[in-house]
């Protein structure tokens, strides 16, 4: 008979979600089962988050030091940068990570886990039995069903945020935050980039204004986008890939990044043996206000399909395992920022004004932040394409949904997530005072501007 331990609770993989989830019950004095194939700390710490913004900020630097006077402009050196990458994405060693959850209690199996049934686990022949059990395996690059792109040189987030050497030639297929985030670096740090975006825009969950202002922007800096277009088929001639658009153009790259999104990770983990439902389309584990799949079942993070960002796995995690823990919360998807960063930063959070328009009477207002503020000005020398959008519920007289296209728009959003999550008054919000020179100043500017 196979080994067999008990547990308090199992956690199935430990990228953000199942991090938090773990040092959680670990901190409740439970004893934790945690199993992880790859590496601690997951798709966001070694191929998504940590790398990709690790890139972009060498990057940034060298734009914003090109746009301020009196800096040497400078210029990003390709193998520093991928060093400080390398030591951020811990050069694939989770060895310190294993250490400091066992030293915490927690025992550490490497294997993909199955679910044998009802708090059952099973890791490649080990049992285990567990009262819970916390599903965190994340999601997997999607990759499009494109005739002949199996012979060309795809990259998915894994070797494009791991990349050794920056190819001279990209294709993008996509136009989510991947595809605008990556396109930045692999520009910044020499390559010619080209999106390609099937619809009329990019950035298609945001207000049609940020789209607006993000192809501004990705254009000044020489990345070619070209919308509503895609690649029909692909195939290899020589050393390049070679995509064909619907109108017969054939692109070269010398790698084609696919940024088509991502595929909950529920396959082949043994979720049949549970009473838990799965999203006929997307294969994502279905969960209640909790996070909970079923009797003993949690699910976190992407593997839920509900937002797919950090921050909500973290956020679902403290919400299962408190539930776990005897004291329930429901998981309120209200007002959590989007944030896609470059230079500038697009932020987002709440309702777009379509969304709005649905249930409600909608106000909204934009502000120039380069004609309104000082900031932009003390921040670079020539700023533009720089705005902040309010939108306001007319009859409840509080914000429902802002944006921001802006430097540092990711930290200052938090302000209107506050105050929609809050639902503070705008009335209230009018008496706020907000420090000068600073961005935070554009929303006293965007407020005085809604006719409520
Ligand atoms: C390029 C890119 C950049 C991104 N940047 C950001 C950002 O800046 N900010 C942000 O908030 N979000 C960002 N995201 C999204 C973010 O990466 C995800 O939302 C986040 O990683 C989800 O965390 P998770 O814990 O659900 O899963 P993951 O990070 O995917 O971790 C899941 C873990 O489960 C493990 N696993 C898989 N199968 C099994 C199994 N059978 N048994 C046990 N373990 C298993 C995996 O090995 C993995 O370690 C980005 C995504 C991409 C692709
Ligand atoms: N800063 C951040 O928080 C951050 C950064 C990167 C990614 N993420 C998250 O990671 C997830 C994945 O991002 P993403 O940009 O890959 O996905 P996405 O779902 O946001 O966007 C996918 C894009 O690919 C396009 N697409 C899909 N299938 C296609 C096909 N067959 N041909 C051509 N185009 C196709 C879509 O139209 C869309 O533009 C998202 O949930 C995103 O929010 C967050």
């Amino acid at each position: 008979m196979a080994e067999q331990e008990r547990f308090d609770a199992a956690v199935l993989g430990m990228g953000p979600g199942g991090e938090v989830a773990a040092d959680r019950l670990l901190k409740a004095g439970k004893k934790v089962l945690v199993v992880e194939p790859e590496l601690i700390g997951g798709e966001c710490g070694y191929w998504a988050c940590i790398p990709s913004k690790t890139l972009l900020r060498p990057v940034e630097l060298a734009w914003s030091t090109a746009e301020t006077p009196g800096v040497t402009t400078s210029s990003v050196v390709w193998e520093e940068a991928r060093s400080w990458r390398d030591d951020m994405v811990r050069h694939h060693d989770d060895a310190r990570q294993v250490q400091q959850y066992e030293e915490q209690g927690a025992t550490v199996v490497r294997g993909a886990a199955r679910i044998a049934g009802p708090g059952r686990i099973d890791v490649q022949g080990r049992e285990f039995t567990t009262d819970q059990i916390v599903v965190a395996t994340g999601s997997t690059a999607r990759v499009p069903d494109i005739e002949g792109l199996d012979q060309c040189t795809v990259w998915t987030n894994r070797e494009a945020t791991n990349l050794r050497e920056v190819p001279r030639r990209v294709v993008i297929i996509g136009a989510g935050p991947v595809a605008v985030e990556t396109s930045q670096y692999l520009r910044g740090l020499g390559a010619e980039v080209t999106i390609l975006a099937r619809g009329r825009r990019l950035l298609g969950r945001e207000e049609p204004r940020v789209s607006e202002l993000a192809l501004e922007h990705l254009r000044a800096r020489g990345i070619t986008v070209l919308l509503n277009t895609s690649a029909e088929r692909a195939h290899r001639d020589g050393a390049d890939s070679m995509l064909v658009l619907p109108d017969g153009t054939a692109l070269a790259a010398d790698a084609v990044v696919v940024a088509t999104g991502r595929q909950p990770r529920t396959q082949d983990l043994g979720l049949e043996s549970l009473s838990v439902v799965l999203d006929k389309e997307t294969g994502a584990i279905e969960v209640d206000e909790h996070c909970a799949g079923g009797p003993g079942v949690w699910a976190v993070g992407d593997v839920t399909g509900i937002m797919e960002v950090t921050h909500v796995a973290k956020y679902q995690a403290r919400v299962a395992v408190d539930t776990m823990l005897g004291r329930a919360r429901s998981a309120n998807y209200d007002a959590i920022p989007r944030v896609v960063f470059g230079h500038p930063e697009v932020a987002a959070v709440g309702l777009t004004r379509e969304q709005a328009a649905e249930k409600m009477q909608v106000v909204a207002a934009e502000v120039d932040l380069t004609a309104a503020l000082a900031r932009p000005w003390t921040h670079e020398q020539e700023p533009s394409g720089q705005a902040l959008g309010v939108l306001a519920d007319r009859d409840r007289g509080v914000l429902v949904g802002a944006w921001a296209v802006a430097p540092h728009a990711s930290e200052w959003i938090h302000q209107a997530a506050l105050a929609i999550r809050e639902q503070i008054p705008v009335e209230r919000l009018l008496d706020q005072v907000a420090q000068f020179p600073t961005y935070s100043e554009g929303y006293l500017a965007a407020l005085e501007d809604l006719e409520l």
